[in-house]
């Protein structure tokens, strides 16, 4: 019905791979590795998919991630995400994966990380999906934790190329991260945050002014401040918006509410994402047809959209 939407070519910039774990591979891999569900089945977990705001989502998030074990769980994860890639016309993506959701749990870094990247290299290979991974700190634990995961990291500085920031935002703003970031930098990685999803048009500036990001997750919250929204056009710094997610997570009480395309006539770089599509609703193509149905966003400005997400690529 939205083929025209469909088939354009586009790049997801804002994707986490916890996210695109659907339910029916959830029930597979707790089977494979022998894990009871606090779910009887798909349906019972889908139910459990009504969020008030982005904590509620997270918890539930992480204890979904608790299925994944073994290098394999992780390539099976991400292949699943690419073949999906295909289908919607998205032929470069550049998703985060969050280490500590795993090593935290026992998980070994490698398994993870080496499961991903095999996935990966078949999508580049076999699908012709290019792509570059983005290894993402959680904002609620402490700084020091970051730095040990990104000690972690090093050795294999050739499997991502830039470093980002995720989890629960109010009450952890970017400045807490500044010297994690900046020890990045100094190791060759571009970075990117998560600021104006629930947070304050301040947390953006501190990404952009601390942590020298390349691009903002999210920052539909920079419509609270001219003088910011300025700044955005001015530099053309790529703003990732996923707007089912903004509406899921009542960051927007409803899509048509949603401000992409104010922004979007305002001149600001945004681009369509889908964050956690098997929690949000839908990938890419999905919040596409949504912008379509409730904010009547034409061919034009569809094809605006798809072409800034491959503008914003900063992964070759
Ligand atoms: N929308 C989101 N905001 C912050 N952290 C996340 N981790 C996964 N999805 C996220
Ligand atoms: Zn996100």
């Amino acid at each position: 019905m939205h083929d025209w939407l469909n088939n354009l070519p586009k790049a997801e910039l804002h994707l986490h791979l916890e996210g695109s774990l659907e339910p029916e591979l959830m029930f597979r891999l707790a089977e494979r590795n022998k894990i009871a569900l606090p779910w009887n089945d798909v349906e019972a977990l889908r139910s459990a998919y009504n969020f008030g705001n982005l904590q509620e989502f997270l918890d539930l998030y992480y204890a979904g991630a608790d299925v994944l074990r073994t290098e394999q769980d992780f390539y099976d994860l991400t292949w699943a995400y690419l073949q999906k890639c295909e289908e919607q016309n998205v032929v470069h993506t550049e998703p985060f994966f969050d280490p500590q959701t795993h090593t935290d749990r026992g998980v070994p870094f490698e398994a993870a990380l080496n499961g991903i990247s095999a996935a990966l290299a078949d999508g580049r290979e076999l699908l012709g999906i290019s792509s570059g991974l983005i290894l993402s700190f959680l904002r609620h634990l402490p700084e020091e934790e970051a730095f040990r995961t990104l000690e972690q990291a090093l050795p294999y500085r050739n499997a991502f190329f830039a470093v980002g920031l995720d989890s629960s935002e109010v009450g952890h703003p970017p400045s807490k991260f500044q010297r994690v970031f900046d020890k990045a930098r100094a190791e060759g990685f571009l970075t990117v945050a998560h600021a104006g999803e629930e947070g304050p048009p301040e947390y953006i500036w501190q990404a952009l002014d601390l942590l020298k990001v390349s691009r903002i997750d999210h920052g539909v919250r920079a419509a609270e401040d001219p003088k910011l929204i300025a700044r955005l056009i001015e530099e053309q710094i790529p703003l990732t918006v996923c707007p089912l997610s903004n509406t899921k997570l009542k960051v927007f009480d409803d899509m048509r509410q949603h401000n992409i395309l104010e922004l979007l006539e305002q001149g600001v770089k945004v681009t369509v994402n889908s964050d956690d599509p098997a929690y949000f609703g839908g990938y890419v193509t999905e919040n596409f047809v949504a912008l379509h149905e409730s904010l009547g966003m034409t061919e034009e400005q569809a094809r605006r959209l798809a072409q800034n997400s491959l503008d914003a690529r900063l992964a070759y």
